[in-house]
């Protein structure tokens, strides 16, 4: 049994003139202790909406089905009820953005306790000793923690944000572009802060991202979502150099290296509209292999090598790698 286990997880959202969009489509993985996943794609894919979810943060316009497991447990079965006793506690979040959301009023220690104290794990003068704790395990100085945040650096906050998901001893953590807009000396000591928490404290991490040398840098196993659907997930190794889907393909091909040597900047075209049901392979527009059945018949995940599957119909015709 997975740590966590997210099975056939759909999300649609109620859009104000009317409709629906259907911003997850049917996403299932599975998370152990310690291992440390990617969830990639380009902007719109579905990712923040999928660990929102696992969170059970979704906004009151968003309707949800699927399983998420922790230890066997369903969280979302129950709605709130269900998922509160899980939240922070077993599964925390660092949000997209959050080393700007810090209260410019409060210090960053009294910001890093309050969440104990809130949840009931510490009391006040516990909180303030294990925020100190914390703050030295992301590499901040204890006394530090007595500055306000505009006093911390972008990767001093980020790295504040990362202990104030920690402070109720989650087991795993979910991390939203923990990197971007940060410097790239900084960006690479974030993923060293993230890997070694990760390896030292047996965190379970899921890194969102559209930066794919991040996911190379730091992740075991990644997913690449397309249009709400996960179109390929397995071994990172793999999805860099025998990649089965055309867009994981294409998308590896449109980044930067991780020698920073820049390849072909981008995919022509651009992602499906997630309104309206897409009748075949929601990547045929823009895919460089398509074939007849594309245009009619949806793929679905068909494994491709261990720990390896695809949504691409073209891995079907040439059977198991
Ligand atoms: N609150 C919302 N109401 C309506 N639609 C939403 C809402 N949040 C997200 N969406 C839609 O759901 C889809 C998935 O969005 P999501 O933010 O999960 O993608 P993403 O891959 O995380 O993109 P990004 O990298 O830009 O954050 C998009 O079409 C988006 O417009």
């Amino acid at each position: 049994m997975s740590l966590l286990e997210c099975r056939d997880l759909h999300v649609w959202f109620d859009q104000t003139h009317g409709g629906q969009v259907h911003a997850v489509n049917g996403a299932s993985f599975g998370l152990d202790a310690g291992q440390r996943f990617g969830l990639v794609g380009e902007s719109g894919c579905g990712k923040t909406t999928t660990i929102l979810a696992l969170m059970g943060l979704l906004p009151p316009t968003a309707s949800v089905a699927g399983e998420v497991r922790i230890n066997g447990t369903d969280i979302l079965c129950g709605g709130e009820e269900s998922v509160r006793p899980f939240r922070w506690r077993d599964i925390a979040m660092v949000f997209q953005g959050a080393m700007n959301a810090f209260n410019p009023m409060k210090t960053v220690a009294w910001q890093i306790a309050e969440p104990m104290v809130y949840h009931g794990v510490a009391d006040r003068a516990e909180a303030r000793s294990r925020a100190s704790e914390l703050l030295e395990l992301v590499g901040i100085p204890a006394a530090a923690g007595k500055r306000y945040p505009h006093e911390f650096s972008g990767g001093m906050r980020q790295r504040a944000a990362i202990a104030m998901a920690l402070a109720c001893e989650p087991k795993i953590l979910l991390a939203d572009e923990p990197t971007t807009a940060l410097d790239v000396m900084v960006q690479a000591q974030v993923l060293e802060l993230l890997t070694r928490l990760s390896d030292e404290l047996g965190l379970a991490l899921i890194l969102v991202t559209h930066d794919l040398p991040v996911v190379a840098q730091t992740c075991e196993r990644a997913a690449v979502m397309y249009g709400g659907e996960i179109v390929e997930d397995g071994p990172v190794a793999d999805l860099y150099h025998a990649a089965s889907h055309p867009y994981t393909r294409l998308l590896f091909a449109a980044t930067p290296d991780l020698y920073g040597e820049e390849r072909i900047t981008t995919i022509p075209g651009g992602p499906p509209r997630l309104d309206s049901v897409i009748a075949g392979c929601p990547f045929r527009p823009r895919c460089d292999v398509p074939m007849e059945r594309c245009d009619g018949e949806h793929p679905t995940l068909s494994i491709t090598g261990p720990d390896h599957r695809a949504a691409c119909h073209r891995n079907e015709l040439q059977g198991a790698k």
